[in-house]
């Protein structure tokens, strides 16, 4: 149902937004960095890992996941993406042949308030270069991953900081932004 929201705001959502992921990492960031700003639940539902570009595997993961919810979903893809093979995403050992250790990690947000409407996606990309491992394993290429201007690797960082810095931080900003822009209520929380 569209309607205008009771405070005149904006879109009134059937549901609270689920944001869909298998990753509990990632679902610890995503906590830490909405705090309260956008109220949601999670699910961890069995997706196809897609191929292609980033902000087209996003979007369709978004709609696949909002015919499953058949309601508001959130869904993130991230990958770590190397400048020496023209950003394509890869194996670390692959870049030990090559010079160029740049790299980008590049996190793809879309969201869909249901399975009739097209996912907008929101990236957000922090440059940085790959070095050997240093730092705390338990979050996938973490410690390989040395963002420009910093001396730690994302593993050997601070949450906090990772958090301030993060592609997964940049895209959420716009994530963010689109849901103050748009004024979604809820119709659960609605007067
Ligand atoms: O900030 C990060 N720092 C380090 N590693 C990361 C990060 N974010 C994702 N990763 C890893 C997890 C997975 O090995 C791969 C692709 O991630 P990706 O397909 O998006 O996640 P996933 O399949 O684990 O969870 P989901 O159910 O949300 O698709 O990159
Ligand atoms: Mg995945």
């Amino acid at each position: 149902m569209a309607a205008v929201g009771a405070r005149g705001s904006g879109l009134v959502l059937p549901k609270p937004v689920t944001f869909v992921t298998g990753n509990a990492k990632k679902l610890e960031e995503v906590r830490a960095i909405l705090g309260t700003s956008i109220p949601f639940n999670s699910l961890k539902l069995d997706l196809p890992e897609l191929q292609g570009e980033p902000e087209d595997i996003s979007k369709e993961k978004a709609r696949l996941a909002a015919i499953q919810v058949n309601g508001p979903v959130l869904v993130e893809d991230t990958c770590l993406c190397f400048n020496a093979l023209k950003g394509l995403p890869g194996l670390n050992n692959l870049l030990m042949a090559y010079e160029d250790k740049s790299a980008y990690a590049l996190c793809s947000f879309s969201f869909t308030t249901g399975p009739s409407v097209e996912p907008i996606t929101f990236l957000g990309k922090t440059p940085g270069r790959i070095v050997p491992a240093r730092g705390p394993t338990d979050f996938g290429w973490d410690p390989v991953f040395q963002p420009d201007g910093y001396e730690q690797t994302y593993a050997e960082m601070p949450k906090e900081e990772k958090n301030k810095i993060s592609h997964r931080f940049r895209a959420l900003a716009l994530v963010k932004s689109h849901f103050a822009e748009a004024g979604y209520t809820f119709e659960t929380n609605s007067v």
